[in-house]
C-alpha cells in the first residue's frame, strides 16, 4: 500500500447520521470572481473549502497588487478547470501582464474557444506552449473592439460563464451568440442567477445572451452546500441496507444543476425530504427500473450514478458523456478501466454507453486507481458497502472539491485505514 492509498470497509450497513457538506465549488468560484470585479460590493458567505476554491481565493486576493514593471508574474491554478477559465477572462481586464498556468492535466484541457472569443473582443493573449491550451500570457487591460461574440456551446459551458462574468465590466457590454447546442446549461443559468443577485440584468432569447455595461450592486451572496458532493451520499444510501441521512443547508430550489440527483436517485428508492433547513435521504425498498440516464446537464453526476448502477448489477444506458473526456481525466476511459475490476463493461455505440453487468463480481479485493480525479475516488468509495474491502489509490484527490470526504465516511460508520 502506498502512503496515499487507503482501505475502506463497512461493517455498518444501516446508516443514520448528519453530514455537513462544504459550500458549492461552482457557486463559490462565481461569487469570488464577482467579489473581485465589484471591488468589494459583493461579499461571499459560506465559501467552499474545496482546494480549487481556496486556490482561486488566494490568487484573487493578490490580483490587484502586482507591479507593472517586473517580469510577468506566473499564476498557477493547479487542476482547477473552472477557475482557469474564469481567471483567463478576469485577467484580460486587469492592468499588466501575467502567465496563467496549471497542472500537467490543465495543459491538456482545451481553452482555445474561450481565448478566441476573448481575442475577438480585443484581448491580448498568447499561448506560451501549445496552441489552444494553457499556459496563457495575458496582457491587460482589454481595449474592446466589438460587443458581439459567437461561441461554440458544446465543449464546455465554463467558457460561456467566464465571458458572462466579465460582461458588465466591458465598456460596450456583451452580446454572446451560442453556436450550436449548449452543454451543461444549468451552469450558465447559475452564473446569470448569481449575477442577478448582485443586480446584474441580462436578456436571453434563443441562442443570444446580452449583458450591458453596468455596476455590481452591494450584495451578500450565500453559497449553498455542494450538491455534487451530496451525490455521493445518495449513492451511499442507495447501496446501504437502511439509510436515514441528513444533509443540512440543502434546499429544493437550488441553483446547482446537480440537485437533479434527487430525481435520479428516486429511481433507486431514495426519497428526499426537505425540512429542518436541509434534506433527509430516506431509503425505501424499490425496484430499480429506469434504463436510460442522460448527463448532458449534470456531467459531474455521471460517475456517481454509473458506479451505483454497476454495483447493483443494473444494465442501464447512459448518454451525454461527451464532455467527460476533457475533465480532470478522460473519465469515460477511467470508468471503463476501473469498472472492469468488478467485471462490469461500459461499451460505447453511437455516443450511447451501455453497462454490461453480466460478469459482476463483488467478492474480490480490488484497488481503484484515481487518475488525479476527485470524482473517481468518491464515486467508487460507496462500493465498500457491497464489497469485503476496497482500496483507493490516492485518497488526497478529494481535496479538489470535498476535503472532508473521508472524515465524513468515518462519521457514517465506515472504517478507513491510512
Ligand atoms: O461552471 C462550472 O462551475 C462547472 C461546469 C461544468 O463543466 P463543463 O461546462 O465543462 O461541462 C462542470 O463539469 C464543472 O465541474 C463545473
Ligand atoms: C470538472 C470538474 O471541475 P473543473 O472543470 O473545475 O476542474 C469537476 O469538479 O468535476
Amino acid at each position: 500500500m502506498s502512503s496515499k492509498s487507503i482501505k475502506i470497509s463497512s461493517a455498518q450497513k444501516h446508516l443514520n447520521c448528519t453530514i455537513n457538506l462544504t459550500g458549492s465549488k461552482s457557486e463559490s468560484n462565481r461569487a469570488l470572481i464577482m467579489e473581485a470585479l465589484s471591488e468589494g460590493a459583493v461579499q461571499v458567505l459560506n465559501v467552499s473549502e474545496a482546494a480549487d476554491t481556496v486556490t482561486l481565493k488566494n490568487i484573487l486576493q493578490t490580483a490587484n497588487t502586482q507591479s507593472l514593471t517586473v517580469q510577468p508574474k506566473e499564476i498557477n491554478i493547479g487542476p482547477a478547470g473552472t477557475a482557469m477559465r474564469f481567471l483567463s477572462a478576469f485577467y484580460t481586464l486587469q492592468n499588466g501582464e501575467i502567465i496563467l498556468t496549471g497542472s500537467e492535466r490543465m495543459k491538456q484541457r482545451p481553452i482555445g474557444i474561450l481565448v478566441d472569443a476573448l481575442k475577438s473582443l480585443g484581448a491580448d493573449i498568447e499561448y506560451t506552449e501549445k496552441e489552444g491550451f494553457p499556459p496563457l500570457k495575458i496582457r491587460g487591460p482589454l481595449k474592446q473592439k466589438t460587443d458581439q461574440v459567437k461561441i461554440k456551446g458544446n465543449i464546455s459551458s465554463q467558457y460561456i460563464s467566464a465571458l458572462l462574468l466579465i460582461a458588465p465590466k466591458l465598456d460596450q457590454g456583451l452580446k454572446l451568440i451560442i453556436d450550436g447546442e449548449l452543454t451543461s446549461k444549468p451552469y450558465v443559468e447559475m452564473t446569470l442567477a448569481m449575477m442577478e443577485q448582485a443586480g446584474i440584468r441580462h436578456s436571453w432569447t434563443d441562442n443570444e445572451i446580452s449583458i450591458s455595461n453596468q455596476p455590481f450592486n452591494k450584495a451578500e451572496i450565500s453559497v449553498e452546500p455542494d450538491w455534487s458532493a451530496a451525490s455521493y451520499w445518495y449513492a451511499i444510501a442507495a447501496l446501504s441496507e437502511e439509510a436515514s441521512l441528513f444533509l443540512p443547508g440543502l434546499n429544493g430550489y437550488s441553483l446547482q444543476g446537480d440537485s437533479k440527483i434527487t430525481e435520479i436517485m428516486a429511481n433507486f428508492g431514495i426519497t428526499s425530504q426537505f425540512k429542518d433547513g436541509g434534506v433527509y435521504l430516506i431509503k425505501e425498498a424499490k425496484k430499480l427500473e429506469r434504463k436510460i440516464f442522460d448527463f448532458k446537464e449534470c456531467p459531474d453526476l455521471a460517475q456517481t450514478v454509473i458506479v451505483c448502477c454497476a454495483a447493483l448489477g443494473h444494465d442501464a444506458l447512459f448518454t451525454g458523456l461527451e464532455t467527460l473526456k476533457i475533465k480532470e481525466t478522460d473519465r469515460v476511459n477511467a470508468l471503463q478501466t476501473e469498472l472492469a475490476k468488478i467485471g462490469v463493461k461500459l461499451i460505447e455505440k453511437n455516443q450511447t454507453y451501455k453497462l454490461d453487468c453480466s460478469g459482476l463480481d463483488l467478492s474480490r479485493k480490488i484497488s481503484i486507481s484515481t487518475y488525479d480525479d476527485h470524482r473517481m475516488a468518491m464515486a467508487f468509495a460507496p462500493l465498500a458497502l457491497v464489497m469485503p474491502e476496497l482500496e483507493i489509490e490516492d485518497h488526497l484527490v478529494v481535496e479538489k472539491s470535498y476535503p472532508d470526504f473521508w472524515k465524513h465516511l468515518e462519521i457514517a460508520g465506515f472504517k478507513i485505514e491510512y
